[in-house]
């Protein structure tokens, strides 16, 4: 196979409480739409897309998890392999923002330590918002992760932000919450073998 022909794919799940708002992110990145209808998600569901990073064709694969807890033992076996995380929790939902810690080490127990972003979703709700905005930033910062505040409804920082800026910045990238330069693993899901394209990257 020539070098030319090699195809690079990174695995990205998404995860948080139900009806957060995962896949209808998952669905305006990978398809462009948005549905008011709330169709949850039974175990795991999956979408592509392809993008470029550093001139490399890159198969963003997004692992869409359900958000129920009786989904739990399914989906965690999805959370293995994967090189980047999403957590998600709704402005309307504060359940959902105070479960994100629980999240994070659900994942971080299958997959250890992965270049991790944080999400408000809904802010098109602002003003029926039950999460004030230095709780989230103190979070976000108590975590050290990167933090969006975004709404799939409004197409606001979901391909600008959760998913585009944060692939597309993934070189010697500093976080200004106190991450260092963030490496993307090798990818296990490469066809061959190869140099890193990414150099020392990270996909968030
Ligand atoms: N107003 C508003 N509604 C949204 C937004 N994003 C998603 N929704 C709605 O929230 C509901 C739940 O969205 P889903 O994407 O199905 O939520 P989920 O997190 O995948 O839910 P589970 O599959 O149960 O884990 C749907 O009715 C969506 O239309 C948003 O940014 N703003």
């Amino acid at each position: 196979m020539l070098e030319e022909d090699m195809e690079v794919a990174i695995k990205v799940v998404v995860v948080g409480n139900g009806a957060v708002g995962k896949s209808s992110m998952i669905q305006r990145y990978c398809k462009g739409i948005f549905t008011k209808d709330y169709k949850k998600t039974i175990g795991v569901d999956f979408l592509e897309r392809q993008i470029v990073v550093n001139g490399e064709d890159v198969r963003l694969l997004l692992w869409d998890t359900a958000g129920q807890e009786e989904f739990d033992a399914i989906t965690k076996a999805y959370y293995r392999g994967a090189q980047a995380c999403v957590l998600v929790f709704s402005t309307t939902d504060r359940e959902s923002f105070q479960s994100i810690e629980t999240w994070k080490e659900k994942v971080e127990a299958e997959v250890g330590d992965v270049p991790t972003v944080l999400v408000q979703n809904k802010i098109d709700l602002l003003e029926e918002t039950v999460i004030k905005n230095e709780e989230a930033e103190a979070l976000a910062k108590r975590l050290k992760l990167r933090f969006y505040r975004a709404s799939v409804k409004e197409d606001l920082n979901v391909t600008e932000g959760v998913f585009n800026t944060s692939s597309s910045n993934v070189c010697n990238q500093n976080s200004s919450n106190g991450r260092e330069v963030i490496t993307l693993r090798p990818n296990k899901q490469r066809t061959k073998k190869s140099k890193n394209p990414f150099g020392s990257c990270s996909l968030l």
